[in-house]
């Protein structure tokens, strides 16, 4: 038994759960990883030069035993994160610290901490098994999967999932990956496939999406409403791209931060009308290493107001971090809210508090999505009012690559991994729908 066999069950039309159920498992699969004998190749080197296509491999591995409350999954494509670049260029720390750690707390979590981390936080595939107590899945059915591992053993993460103790990130803080051909998942991680999107684009918005949700619509985060003004730093980026699609969706007014003409077009056709290209306007916010330029804040407030009709912003979607977070501070209105989840140039933040606390703003921290809210954002895509914003497809054997076109910034909006889908375009179920929408969800092919 291969994984072509695996294959060749989801592209006949006649397979039923029960085919997929009587298919045995392969020994072995192929899947990206990286290897623990290898986190110092990059040390001495700066950021920027820390090579993804250098740490990331291709290789056989053994199918991981199955568990009570999992799902082994057969990945037809995936996509490309930002942790997964973080994961290959072993910043801000190895992640085989985190499969250790989890490697402690019990028998079956032991089958993580293995010397190659395979890698990848988002997946669309085909259900293979599932584990004692799984009823809501079975094999043979079309999934996405969101990328919240927990064990909701402890009382703190019943109100919010994200809040457990012992919450990660699958495919970064845990193993089996969705840069795979085969991936291991908690089942509470699955959620239908939309119809009407081929295998790559499915897989594209899951972790991006679900993240941008939390962060900017819910109540968990910045809770947006209709009319606010929201400041998207990268806004045709991973992030923002979904970023912006929420705050047209809700009634809010985007305002678009990009760093090319070609950007602020893509930004313009996802029907954002106020856009700031920051290499053009060429704001430079740190006079050097540590000081920065407050003329600077107030020259990117001015043309923020000239965009909004003299309106300060509500919400600041944050996530470049040290470079722009003290203008983001700055151009907050009064009680308005700065909401971050990363720090992609850097993590020690510098604001001048004052302009915070005398004027009532609030920075709140958020990080993905409980399951809840993914299943929401997951909705939103079913449902075609959100599209995937996958620009470029790469082959398995190509992820190197695509994780550096990532790291050095060359990309637009998703990139996608075929992992078992043969080519693309596949998977589609429901054309009808998709045709309402094709433009939309082309919007960001091959720019
Ligand atoms: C969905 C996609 C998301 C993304 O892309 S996010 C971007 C990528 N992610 C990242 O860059 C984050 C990577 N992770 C990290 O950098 C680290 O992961 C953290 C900085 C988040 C945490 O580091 P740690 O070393 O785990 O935490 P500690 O708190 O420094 O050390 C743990 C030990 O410190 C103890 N401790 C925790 N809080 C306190 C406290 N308040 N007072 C005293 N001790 C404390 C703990 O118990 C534990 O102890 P014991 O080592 O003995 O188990
Ligand atoms: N906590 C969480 O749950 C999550 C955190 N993240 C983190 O968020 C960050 C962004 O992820 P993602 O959106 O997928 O990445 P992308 O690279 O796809 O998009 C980020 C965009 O931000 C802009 N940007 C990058 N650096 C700077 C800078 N120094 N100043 C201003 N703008 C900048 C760029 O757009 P342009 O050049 O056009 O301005 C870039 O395209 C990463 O650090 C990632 O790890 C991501 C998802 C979830």
């Amino acid at each position: 038994m291969t994984v072509k066999d695996i294959l060749d069950a989801i592209q006949s039309p006649d397979s039923t759960s029960a085919d997929f159920a009587a298919l045995p498992l392969p020994e072995s699969y192929r899947a990206i990883t990286v290897h623990k004998d290898e986190t110092e190749m990059f040390a001495g080197m700066q950021t920027r030069e820390k090579d993804p296509r250098k740490s990331i491999h291709l290789d056989d591995v053994p199918v991981p035993e199955l568990g009570p409350g999992e799902a082994l999954v057969a990945v037809m494509a995936s996509s490309v994160n930002y942790n997964s670049v973080w994961t290959s260029i072993f910043e801000p720390l190895s992640t085989f610290g985190f499969l250790e750690r989890y490697g402690k707390l019990s028998e079956l979590t032991k089958r993580h901490d293995l010397p190659y981390h395979i890698i990848g936080s988002d997946l669309a595939g085909v259900v293979l098994r599932t584990g004692p107590g799984v009823n809501a899945w079975k094999p043979g059915d079309q999934v996405v999967a969101h990328c919240l591992s927990v064990e909701l053993e402890s009382s703190d993460g019943h109100n919010d999932t994200m809040l457990d103790p012992e919450q990660r990130i699958w495919g970064f803080e845990t193993n089996f990956g969705g840069l795979a051909e085969i991936a291991l998942v908690k089942s509470n991680q699955l959620m239908p496939k939309p119809d009407h999107l081929s295998w790559e684009e499915a897989a594209a918005p899951g972790l991006v999406n679900s993240t941008a949700y939390r962060q900017l619509v819910s109540r968990n985060g910045a809770g947006m409403k209709q009319g606010d003004n929201v400041l998207i730093w990268g806004a045709s980026g991973g992030l923002g791209s979904y970023a912006t699609q929420f705050a047209l969706a809700g009634g809010a007014n985007p305002i678009c931060v990009v760093s090319s003409e070609q950007k602020a077009e893509i930004c313009r056709a996802m029907g954002a009308e106020a856009i700031i290209d920051r290499t053009a306007e060429d704001y430079k916010f740190w006079k050097d290493e540590h000081t920065q330029d407050p003329k600077e804040w107030k020259r990117f407030g001015k043309r923020i107001r000239e965009l909004t009709g003299g309106e300060d912003v509500d919400i600041v979607f944050e996530h470049p971090g040290r470079e722009t977070f003290g203008a983001s501070v700055y151009v907050t209105r009064k009680g308005g809210t700065i909401v971050t989840c990363a720090s992609t140039s850097g993590y020690n933040h510098e604001y001048d508090n004052r302009y915070l606390w005398m004027s009532l703003k609030r920075i709140i921290g958020s990080h993905f999505a409980n399951y809840r809210e993914a299943w929401e954002a997951n909705r939103l895509i079913a449902k075609g009012k959100i599209h995937p914003t996958l620009s470029k497809v790469y082959s398995l054997e190509e992820t190197g690559q695509a994780a550096y076109d990532v790291h050095r910034n060359l990309h637009q909006g998703k990139v996608g991994v075929l992992c078992l889908a043969p080519e693309e375009g596949l998977g589609v179920r429901d054309a009808e729908k998709r045709a309402k929408h094709v433009d939309a969800i082309n919007r960001f092919r091959n720019i």
